[in-house]
């Protein structure tokens, strides 16, 4: 069984007190949400407080990042411990703008997800194809190379621990989403290749789409079976769109 799991990536927004403001609202909102697993993911320094605000509440908090090493001298990093210090549950890994922008490897996720397992945080590892990949038809090999590399070495039953978040580049921040044919299919390759590392697990493991979703499109990707929910930028920060997108995930059924 595979509950709808709604993940906010809040990326180099909201400052603490904004951080608060926010979920001090949307937990309001979502009080009556009893059956999709929901999450902010806060920058660091807006973490104590938001883990604070949602002390009596079912939102989950997670951190956008974190190191591979349990401590010492990693300028600027932040260790998995840390994170579990505030009782964080998730951690992204892996996001598209961490690879471009700060040349994260194939090899560092790895290490990282790896290292927050043992720690017991659960990753959120995205993998997804650029545009001139799309283009070129090679969607569904780059996404199952970055599945295989992130999960090399990952204990069988610590992969239905992991959510893996298909976020196609061309598709963040964009307002064009992926059709959800296109994510469907490509979640269902995903699904294959978890299959072939440890069968039995993509029965279990989470897949969600990201990429423009907001409250108007969630509905045509939650609706399909394969899609497991959604990880999302823009539309999770404020909490009105956010509340938006995790209620239509509501009264899903069994059927995941
Ligand atoms: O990158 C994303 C979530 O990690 C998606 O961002 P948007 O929802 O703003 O397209």
């Amino acid at each position: 069984m595979r509950r709808p799991f709604i993940a906010g990536n809040w990326k180099m927004n909201k400052t603490p007190s904004e951080a608060r403001e926010l979920v001090g609202e949307l937990k309001d909102m979502v009080s009556d949400v009893d059956d999709v697993d929901m999450a902010v993911c806060p920058t660091f320094v807006a973490v104590p407080a938001v883990v604070d605000e949602l002390e009596d509440s079912d939102i989950m908090v997670g951190a956008q990042n974190m190191y591979w090493k349990d401590s010492g001298s990693f300028t600027g990093e932040v260790s998995p411990q840390m994170l579990t210090d505030l009782d964080l549950e998730h951690v992204i890994i892996g996001h598209s703008e961490r690879r471009e922008y700060f040349h994260e490897t194939d090899r560092e996720v790895n290490m990282k997800v790896r290292k927050a397992l043992e720690k017991g945080l659960k990753p959120i590892v995205c993998v997804g194809e650029s545009l001139e990949e799309r283009e070129e038809g090679r969607t569904e090999e780059k996404v199952a190379f970055q599945v295989w590399s992130a999960l090399s070495g990952v204990a069988d039953e610590d992969i239905p621990e992991v959510t893996i978040a298909y976020e196609p580049l061309w598709a963040i921040g964009t307002g064009e989403s992926a059709s959800p044919e296109e994510a469907a299919s490509t979640i269902d390759s995903i699904r294959d290749i978890v299959e072939d590392i440890s069968p039995g697990a993509e029965e279990k493991i989470r897949i969600q789409y990201g990429g423009s979703v907001k409250p108007h499109n969630i509905e045509d990707f939650i609706s399909r079976t394969t899609i497991d929910g959604a990880l999302v930028g823009g539309a999770s920060l404020t909490a009105e769109s956010f509340a938006g997108v995790i209620k239509k995930c509501q009264n899903r059924g069994p059927n995941r």
